[in-house]
């Protein structure tokens, strides 16, 4: 079986080095794009198994100019009818912008340099492209010619081309450029190239120093022998050897064999050529051309624009890979689909912080006015510039760390989570990666975030979950004690059942980790809290806040157990609330909780929200604090008439006889009203109102339907009657929504001389919410036990 030599000198010999003096290429720089020209439709082409069809390169076509190309070598048009027809097809369907030139390949062979000139009859622009090989082993092997010949073979096909193409001007008022490569050129002596390319430029006899008037030798390195170095001096040599050096475009023509195709053409550049041929994605003949989209991409990202569009980089891939039925691999620089993916941890970290820094770095620039310079670990180019979204930057595996994910949870749900949750996270994370080896994709992530921290609402919903809740405000019971205390007061869904909790703490957070104390025996502390608010920049308005929370054991707060949590809210102590709930569901995972008990009198706190529990379950009714306390005390006493046993059944009715709910028109009623919205200010209200069964339409003003309604009311009723609390909370959902609206009323009247304040609550619920408050006042002005005036008695 064959196999690698165990010493290669005995078959291979080195490159020749040229001996350079004072070479100038390597201090060098590329300032400015060259001059392109795609030979994919013509040394690309001639390298697939199997050549594009007409409409396949015509596609092409179309793709090279929307990229910008100027100068395209379209075919080799002796070779084939299909190449002969194409050239044929795009001059007579006028596909060539004016200013684009074709140019087409032809050998150093009459018969063939006829048909090459006769393709282009009556086009516009075209580049007549001849070559001959020049090199000593195709001088000796292919065309068995001394270097006289070889001269004599260039030269004098150099004067059939022109003089066939003056002829063809003359008939078609076609518009020539020449372009000759010597072919083998990096394998060619230096000086021989010269001599060659000097003959060839006389045979021309018409090169003068205008762009368009310049006669173009095309230097290949048609195999690729040597390093980009050894090439750049060849070029260097070339470019100051070669006789009326203005007058003449240097072109580089590099393959790839070596894998240095690329490197080539740059150092290429800085040893004096103007012009690079080659092919998208580096199609071509072995190893292919040198890529074009690669070179010019090198020089975008040097702030060098190349005079070529490749914005939607997808597009172009399409379209050649369709043609040339070659894929990109996936590591190809620029095109490849892994090119802008981050699989491993720390390349993910420092990514992330890359994008960090440099928002903050732009908008810092923004403002004044500077550059926002791109600046990116790992990245040396803007996917975005290519019309490639970040979303494939990072990539989740079991190489990945922390930072990765948690930019992927940023930028898909607008999370930036600290970094203990980032790592406890990634935990999660790395143990499905390993279970299920596999690559993560986001889905994976972000469905697993949302089910480690039930976040989102929906089926992601824990255990516990916020349904409503109040802050307020109250000075502390200790007198020692200056600042405020806070008290939650709030419904929480336990297990699908709505239960009424309240808890006092120093903050939103420590009342609600009280209240669950308290009613569900869930003991946890507070470790860390951190907050953001996400805003999209279109929608400043509805900013709004995302808080992130660490809780421990409450009897161990050094613990190395913890639950990490998330919530998002408008409201920013409903983001910390909504957070605590999500460490809490993780916490309590599938543990029991303590059931809805209605032990009337067992502990104040616990029977009067227990009440409260069942009255929101079964009415669906919220009820005040206040209200709470209150109806705990009916409760109670009606508990003591039965042997301190109420039933839930026996509950619900009491409430609703208690406070009016559901039940028919009391003492005062409002049967009729309509609101009007004065100019000065103010509403006023027009009622048909029953007073004790008799109707009364009354008028009254206040700032609101509520103080409007009391005026009307004291118009008829002795003493006054104040709004001591209000409160209303949707009810129900959708189109079905109404309102319930809970009022305490306090009523001074002095009754036979005597000086008497009683107050009372009324709890409405209505589709319409003006309504439900009105009626609430009537149903609370019911059980206060109006003394009419005179008038009314009278009337
Ligand atoms: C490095 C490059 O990519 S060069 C471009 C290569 N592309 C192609 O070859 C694709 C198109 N080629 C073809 O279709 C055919 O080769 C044709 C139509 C051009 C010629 O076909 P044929 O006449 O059958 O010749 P063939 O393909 O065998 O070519 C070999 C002959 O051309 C000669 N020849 C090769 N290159 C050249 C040249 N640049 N100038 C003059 N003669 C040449 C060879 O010396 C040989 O001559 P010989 O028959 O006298 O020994
Ligand atoms: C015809 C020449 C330019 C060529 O394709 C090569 O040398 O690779």
């Amino acid at each position: 079986m064959p196999c690698m030599l165990h010493d290669p000198s005995q078959k291979y010999k080195p490159y020749t080095p040229l001996k350079l003096d004072n070479r100038q290429w390597p201090s060098k720089l590329i300032t400015k794009p060259p001059v392109w020209l795609s030979t994919d439709l013509r040394d690309g082409n001639q390298a697939l198994a199997n050549p594009m069809t007409i409409e396949q390169k015509t596609t092409f076509f179309e793709l090279l100019v929307e990229c910008g190309f100027k100068e395209i070598e379209v075919a080799y048009p002796a070779a084939s009818d299909t190449d002969f027809n194409f050239v044929r097809g795009l001059i007579e369907k006028k596909q060539i912008p004016d200013d684009v030139w074709i140019q087409v390949l032809t050998p150093a062979r009459e018969d063939l340099i006829r048909r090459t000139v006769d393709s282009v009859a009556g086009c516009k622009h075209a580049i007549i492209h001849m070559y001959n090989a020049t090199s000593p082993l195709f001088r000796g092997v292919v065309f068995k010619n001394s270097k006289e010949e070889t001269v004599k073979l260039a030269e004098t096909h150099t004067k059939i081309v022109r003089q066939l193409t003056d002829e063809c001007t003359a008939k078609y008022g076609t518009k020539f450029r020449y372009e000759y490569s010597p072919e083998t050129f990096s394998q060619t002596e230096p000086e021989f190239a010269v001599e060659v390319c000097d003959a060839v430029q006389a045979a021309w006899g018409r090169a003068g120093p205008e762009h368009l008037s310049k006669i173009i030798f095309n230097l290949p390195a048609t195999v690729e022998i040597a390093p980009p170095n050894h090439f750049a001096d060849q070029v260097e040599y070339f470019h100051t050897h070669i006789s009326h050096r203005e007058n003449i475009l240097i072109s580089l023509h590099p393959h790839n064999d070596r894998g240095t195709g690329i490197a080539a053409a740059e150092l290429g550049l800085t040893a004096g050529a103007d012009r690079v041929e080659g092919c998208l994605f580096g199609n071509g003949e072995r190893t292919g051309n040198v890529d074009l989209v690669n070179l010019a991409l090198n020089q975008y990202t040097q702030g060098i624009h190349p005079n070529l569009d490749f914005s939607d980089l997808q597009h172009v891939i399409d379209v050649v890979t369709q043609c040339n039925d070659l894929p990109v691999h996936p590591r190809h620089p620029y095109a490849g689909e892994l090119v802008f993916t981050a699989f491993s941890g720390s390349h993910q970290d420092a990514i992330k912080k890359g994008f960090e820094d440099q928002a903050h770095r732009h908008a810092l620039a923004r403002e004044k006015g500077e550059k926002e310079i791109w600046e990116m670990p790992y990245l040396p180019i803007d996917p975005a510039d290519l019309g490639q979204n970040y979303e494939a930057v990072i990539r989740v595996n079991s190489q990945s760390g922390k930072g990765g994910i948690a930019y992927l949870i940023k930028q898909h749900l607008h999370l930036d989570l600290p970094r203990k949750m980032q790592v406890a996270f990634y935990q999660v994370v790395q143990a499905i990666s390993d279970r299920e080896a596999r690559e993560m994709t986001v889905e994976d992530i972000t469905t697993a975030f949302r089910q480690t921290y039930r976040f989102g609402g929906g089926k992601y919903e824990g255990r516990l979950a916020l349904r409503n809740f109040k802050i307020s405000s109250v000075p502390s019971a200790d007198p020692n004690e200056a600042e405020d205390i806070r008290q939650f007061d709030g419904t929480v869904s336990v297990d699908g059942v709505l239960r009424v909790v309240r808890g006092d703490g120093s903050g939103p957070i420590s009342a609600l980790l009280n209240a669950l104390r308290t009613h569900l025996d869930i003991d946890l502390a507070l470790r860390e809290y951190t907050e953001h608010s996400i805003d999209t920049e279109a929608d400043l308005e509805h900013s709004r806040a995302a808080s992130y929370i660490e809780l421990v054991p409450a009897d161990d707060r050094k613990s190395g157990r913890s639950w990490w949590g998330v919530g998002v809210d408008r409201d920013i102590a409903g983001s910390g609330l909504r957070a605590v709930l999500s460490a809490v569901n993780d916490h309590i995972d599938d543990r029991a909780l303590p059931e809805l008990k209605l032990s009337v009198g067992f502990n104040a706190r616990s029977g009067q929200s227990d009440i409260a529990s069942a009255i929101v379950n079964s009415l669906g009714l919220e009820l005040p604090r206040r209200l709470q306390s209150a109806f705990f005390e009916v409760v109670q006493r009606a508990a003591r008439n039965s042997a301190g046993e109420i039933s839930y059944d026996a509950l619900i009715t009491l409430f609703k006889e208690t406070y009016g709910y559901e039940a028919p028109e009391g003492r005062v009623a409002l049967r009729s009203f309509e609101l009007e919205r004065l100019a000065g200010g103010g509403i006023r209200l027009a009622g048909e109102f029953v007073f004790d069964g008799k109707e009364r339409r009354t008028t009254g003003v206040g700032n609101g339907p509520l103080s409007a309604v009391l005026a009307c009311l004291h118009e008829s009723i002795a003493g006054t009657l104040t709004i001591r609390e209000y409160s209303e909370h949707a009810l129900g959902e959708g189109t079905e929504v109404g309102a319930a609206s809970f009022v305490e009323l306090v009523y001074d009247v002095v009754e036979d001389g005597v000086a008497r304040k009683t107050s009372g609550w009324g709890v409405v619920s209505d589709t319409d919410i003006a309504a439900s408050g009105l009626h609430a006042v009537m149903t609370a002005a019911s059980r206060v036990d109006v003394v009419w005036k005179p008038l009314v008695n009278g009337s």
